[in-house]
């Protein structure tokens, strides 16, 4: 396909909304309200929130497996109203829920799937990605042998077999344990290096943080905070002071202005706001409450607490 390397985003979407109609006895739902996300060419884009927030909605705009209510988008430079066949040519989609064809071996279903995608048996690689992937062995077993872990390699493997150029995970690590992550992410990471633009959902806070250079959240159907990594971290204006005191304490510790929390290990775990707090007045509270500081360090937020004040924030 065109590469198009004149456009600097795989994906922009702009004020897209999605409204379910109501059915039955459930009323309709809001489940987009106009977001804005832009990923860039060649990165490693998170998208992260709760269960409901919207996030497979957008990934099932994307795919053209859901009709979007209002907003544009465009995938590799295609608008997806008017060139919806070139969006899906452009897009490796690993769906979330494990369901496949079972009467076909791996080798097979990656032979089939090519074919739905008009790739000529020259250009196929069928082999090539089932080995990349630690398939190779299952090449020719039967699909309902595999474990949980070899069918969700399988279906990355099905969402490369057009070489597309961007691939889209949605919740690609659930389920999965720690040994088959790890593969998998080798694989993911090395398309990244040959410069796949890779967008994934995750529940795991702490993979996006590794993976993704840049991160956008959504909470009910908005996006709450789109930036690199890095700066959404560093946005947040909390810190923790632990400090290991000289003698142990026994019970409670009254530090007027600033909450403190006595670990299981002795060390004091005070949180701060860099902005308003400097370290020196911490201290200078503990030394009136009579407390000899042995030593201290000031652990960083993680995305986790950015995620939990972020949603915290629109929903309070
Ligand atoms: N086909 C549908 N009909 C009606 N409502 C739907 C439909 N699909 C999703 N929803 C609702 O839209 C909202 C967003 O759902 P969505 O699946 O996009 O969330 P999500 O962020 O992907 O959550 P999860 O992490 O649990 O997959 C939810 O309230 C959900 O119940």
């Amino acid at each position: 396909m065109d590469f198009n390397p004149n456009q600097e985003y795989a994906i922009a979407a702009r004020g897209v909304r999605k409204t379910y109609r109501a059915s039955g006895k459930s009323p309709a739902k809001e489940a987009l309200k106009g977001i804005d996300i832009h990923v860039k060419r060649g990165s490693i884009f998170g998208l992260l929130g709760p269960n409901g927030a919207g996030k497979s909605t957008f990934i099932n705009i994307l795919a053209g497996l859901v009709g979007k209510t209002a907003g544009e988008v465009s995938v590799w430079g295609f608008d997806l109203d008017a060139n919806p066949r070139q969006v899906r040519a452009a897009l490796g989609v690993v769906p979330q829920e494990i369901n496949m064809e079972v009467f076909f071996t791996p080798l097979e279903g990656l032979e089939i799937q090519a074919g739905l995608y008009g790739v000529p048996k020259s250009k196929r690689r069928s082999m090539e990605i089932l080995r990349a992937l630690g398939l190779e062995e299952k090449a020719d077993a039967y699909v309902r042998n595999l474990s949980g872990g070899m069918k969700r390699r399988l279906l990355v493997a099905k969402a490369m077999v057009h070489s597309p150029p961007i691939l889209i995970l949605d919740e690609p690590t659930a389920g999965v344990d720690i040994e088959l992550r790890k593969q998998l992410w080798e694989y993911v990471m090395e398309l990244h290096a040959q410069g796949v633009t890779i967008v994934l959902t995750t529940h795991y806070l702490e993979e996006a943080q590794e993976l993704c250079e840049e991160i956008a959240i959504i909470h009910n159907g908005e996006v709450v905070a789109c930036e690199p990594t890095e700066k959404l971290i560093s946005s947040l204006d909390r810190k923790m002071l632990m400090v290991t005191p000289a003698e142990e304490l026994n019970g409670h510790l009254d530090l007027g202005a600033f909450d403190v929390e006595i670990k299981q290990d002795g060390r004091l775990a005070i949180p701060y706001q860099p902005s308003k707090t400097q370290v020196a007045e911490i201290l200078e509270s503990l030394s009136s409450a009579g407390v000899m500081v042995k030593d201290l360090s000031t652990v960083e937020s993680d995305l986790e607490d950015v995620f939990l004040e972020l949603t915290y924030r629109k929903s309070a």
